[in-house]
């Protein structure tokens, strides 16, 4: 298809779409032209909607109903869809599938506030409005009616809404007064498709008249309009317009013209419709030849007025009852449809809900961890900070060797070892020299700087498997495993030499301290730690004596000698 044949087929259906209704001839041939050329999609429905319009027009049921149901269902543009339900509602009334026409009925109403072009708006309305009042739903009916005549499409005039505003009332019974409206309306149906709202009107404005025993008025109306209305060829409202003129004539006494009228409508009828023009036209005829007193005649025409009226009665029950019948239908379906969205919800809240548990369980999870986390960190802390305490513990807090109380359980550890595998060991006491004169001369802080140097100094000297611990102020000792007198002495020597070498602290350079020593072995004494103490004690109170800075071997006669240590070891 080309962009050409596109613009051709829009002209060609717009066209038809706005001649259709009122000039015949050139809408079927704009039709049949369209029907041969290649149409998109949206142009097909077009078409098929207009087609499906036109049998509705001449009544054709089978023709039109598969067309407009196509377009309502499956057209994509809204708006086709949209006329194609309100021209299928008109069919399927016509049709007498009055369920089906409620049907479409509750779609057109639901589609009907999202359709903005206010043409199909409008004819959507006024099919509303009619299928309601065959329904016997007027108040609905008058409403549609009354919203046509609010607010009529650019071109439109209070006329279509005004025929639909009088079918209304009159059919319920409603029509108190012709009002000036209608008058105005039935002057304002000037467009080309307005004569036959026109029309309808004068037909309800008759009936009226009727009504109120005013029969002269009416047939004034009727004939004057009657030969305009033929032209249009719209078989029901001429034959409804017979039957009026019938009832009238008979009321007048006009017998002959009441028979005729009775006549036409029923020629021009629809053949089997259930019209009240039917209706009236065999209750005139069999009214007319009873008062002529032709009873055969009478009796005959009053059996098929009977079976008219039922007919009609009948129709009109069917309406009502199919309309009862869908709004229930609609009603139960809402009911499911909100049942199973409460059911949804439901389902939605309980999977939410379940997510909330998952997403608490999973922060208790987290919380727990975090604690379990905490009290692991809480519990390493307490271990190291325990650890270091013990390590302080164990040290002297000015040469960072042994304290008294390590050096007494670490000499005892190693001495019981020492017994198990018979293996001698020695154990070296020392005291630095005249070291309250260091501090007298130097201060405090110069003696603890030549403690520590002291202690560096001999740190170096010792084995890896040696105890070194600080007994108390400026005394000092060392246990030796696997070591006999003349190595312990040997060791000792080596330690003194290198006090003695050392200068007591970097900033006196020429300060020099010495230390005297004391060594008792466990081949004098055994493997008791006290007995060693004592022994070596001695010792060095010997060397003391023999003039400092030398070193002496215990001997065990020395024992209740020794004023050293005895009472803090004893102790
Ligand atoms: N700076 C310092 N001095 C200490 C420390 N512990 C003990 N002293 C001092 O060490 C001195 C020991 O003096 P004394 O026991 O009289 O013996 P000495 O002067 O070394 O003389 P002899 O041992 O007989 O050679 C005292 O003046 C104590 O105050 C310490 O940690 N730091």
């Amino acid at each position: 298809t080309t962009s050409g044949d596109d613009d051709g087929a829009y002209a060609v259906l717009s066209e038809a779409d706005v001649v259709k209704g009122f000039d015949d001839v050139r809408f079927e041939r704009l039709i049949r032209d369209a029907q041969a050329m290649s149409l998109s999609p949206h142009d097909r429905a077009w078409l098929d909607f207009m087609r499906g319009w036109r049998a509705t027009w001449e009544g054709n049921y089978e023709t039109g109903r598969p067309l407009l149901e196509s377009v309502a269902d499956g057209a994509a543009d809204p708006v086709l869809r949209f006329r194609a339900t309100a021209t299928l509602i008109n069919l399927l009334g016509v049709g007498h599938r009055y369920e089906q026409a409620y049907l479409r009925l509750a779609r057109l109403q639901e589609m009907m506030p999202s359709i903005r072009d206010r043409r199909a708006r409008f004819a959507g309305q006024a099919e509303a409005s009619q299928l309601l009042s065959s329904a016997g739903q007027f108040d609905q009916a008058e409403s549609y009616a009354l919203d046509m005549m609010r607010d009529p499409p650019p071109g439109e005039t209070l006329c279509k809404g005004a025929q639909h505003l009088l079918r209304a009332r009159r059919e319920n019974g409603h029509l108190d007064a012709l009002e000036s409206l209608y008058q105005t309306s039935i002057a304002s149906c000037t467009r080309p498709d307005d004569a036959v709202f026109a029309q309808t009107m004068h037909a309800d404005m008759a009936a009226f008249y009727i009504a109120r025993g005013r029969p002269a008025e009416a047939v004034t109306l009727l004939t004057a309009n009657l030969q305009a209305l033929s032209a249009l060829k719209y078989a029901i409202l001429t034959s409804e317009f017979e039957g009026l003129l019938a009832r009238a004539y008979l009321n007048l006494g006009d017998l002959a013209h009441a028979r005729r009228s009775a006549l036409a409508a029923l020629a021009v009828g629809v053949p089997g419709e259930f019209t009240d023009a039917r209706r009236a036209a065999f209750e005139v005829l069999y009214k007319v030849e009873q008062r002529l007193n032709h009873s055969d005649a009478a009796l005959a025409y009053h059996e098929q007025f009977m079976a008219a009226d039922k007919a009609y009665l009948d129709d009109i029950s069917a309406r009502s009852l199919a309309f009862q019948v869908v709004d229930q239908q609609l009603r139960a379906r809402k009911t499911e449809v909100e049942a199973l969205n409460r059911q949804n919800e439901i389902l939605r809240l309980t999977g939410a809900l379940a997510n909330k548990e998952v997403e608490t369980g999973r922060l208790y999870i987290f919380v727990l961890l975090v604690c379990l986390a905490l009290i692991v960190w809480i519990v390493l802390w307490l271990r190291r900070s325990q650890l270091r305490f013990m390590k302080l513990a164990r040290r002297d807090g000015l040469t960072g060797i042994c304290n008294r109380e390590h050096f007494v359980e670490q000499a005892g550890r190693v001495l019981a070892y020492g017994a198990r595998s018979d293996r001698g060991a020695c154990l070296i006491l020392f005291d630095l020299d005249h070291f309250k004169a260091v501090n007298d001369t130097y201060g405090h802080a110069v003696g603890d700087e030549t403690l520590k140097r002291a202690v560096d100094v001999c740190g170096r000297a010792l084995h890896a498997c040696d105890v070194f611990g600080r007994l108390g102020g400026e005394e000092f000792a060392v246990l030796l495993p696997d070591c006999n007198p003349a190595q312990a002495r040997a060791r000792a020597e080596q330690l003194r030499l290198s006090i003695a070498a050392t200068a007591a602290t970097p900033s006196i350079p020429h300060l020099h301290v010495t230390a005297s020593f004391g060594v008792a072995s466990t081949l004098q004494c055994g493997f008791e730690l006290h007995r060693l103490l004592v022994v070596a004690d001695a010792a060095l109170y010997r060397a003391k004596r023999a003039g400092r800075n030398c070193v002496t071997l215990g001997d065990t006669a020395d024992i209740p000698d020794s004023p050293y240590l005895m009472g803090e070891i004893r102790g």
